[in-house]
């Protein structure tokens, strides 16, 4: 009988280096880095440079975007092992990215994961995130995880006002590769809290561990 796998975890928003070794040692999978500079929580090439060196081996470096020039994604790219393309970006914009990439989605009323799923199948994963008019991400908000469908033909991480109180419940409904949390491990934007982030990775693994005492 298969086992569930574990549930990745990707901590974003990291602008601290205290930050990022907490993160690292409460088992995080991946760390989020925002480039775009309309955030409270965006870093600039030179800060994203000093923070990615202060990432270990086997934790990817997420590099977030929104709308950005190919330009600048190209002088970032060197410090990421992973883009999040969280804007309008086409899949042609996406597919000549020079690492390997996601694709965010805001589920916005009507959107057709289906067909996003296809038109983006070059994505090593889709990030679906809450939609809020005006605010590319990082809402803090959640929506009806029953609206995605267990046969999308895409990698899930499973992003949008993620706390250690609802991840149990956003991990047995939607059963996705990863979760992507920002506001709920945080004082403040940009600011985070290790023991918010210790709480969320317990919160992912007593959740795996239910999973797998069922699947038993
Ligand atoms: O985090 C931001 O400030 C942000 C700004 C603009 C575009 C995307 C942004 N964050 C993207 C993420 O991957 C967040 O982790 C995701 O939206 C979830 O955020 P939260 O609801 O605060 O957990």
């Amino acid at each position: 009988m298969s086992v569930p796998r574990r549930t990745r975890v990707k901590i974003c928003g990291l602008t601290r280096a205290e930050d990022i070794d907490a993160a690292v040692a409460a088992g995080a999978d991946a760390l989020g880095f925002v480039l775009w500079p309309g955030s409270k929580r965006a870093v600039d090439l030179e800060h994203l440079a000093e923070l990615s060196a202060r990432v270990p081996a086997f934790v990817t470096r997420v590099g977030l975007f929104v709308d950005q020039s190919p330009a600048f994604i190209a002088a970032c790219a060197p410090h990421l092992d992973l883009l999040q393309f969280h804007g309008d970006e086409s899949p042609t914009f996406c597919a000549a990215a020079p690492r390997p990439w996601i694709k965010a989605l805001r589920m916005r009323d009507g959107i057709d994961l289906h067909a996003a799923a296809a038109d983006y199948a070059g994505a090593r994963g889709l990030l679906l995130d809450a939609y809020k008019p005006g605010v590319p991400g990082g809402t803090g908000e959640t929506f009806d995880w029953a609206r995605i469908p267990a046969s999308l033909a895409a990698p899930v991480i499973l992003a949008g006002g993620l706390t250690a109180a609802n991840v149990a419940e956003a991990i047995a409904t939607v059963r996705p590769l990863a979760v992507d949390v920002s506001g709920g491990v945080e004082l403040a934007p940009g600011i985070k809290q290790a023991e918010l982030i210790g709480d969320f990775l317990r919160g992912v693994m007593a959740a795996d561990d239910r999973l797998r005492r069922m699947a038993n």
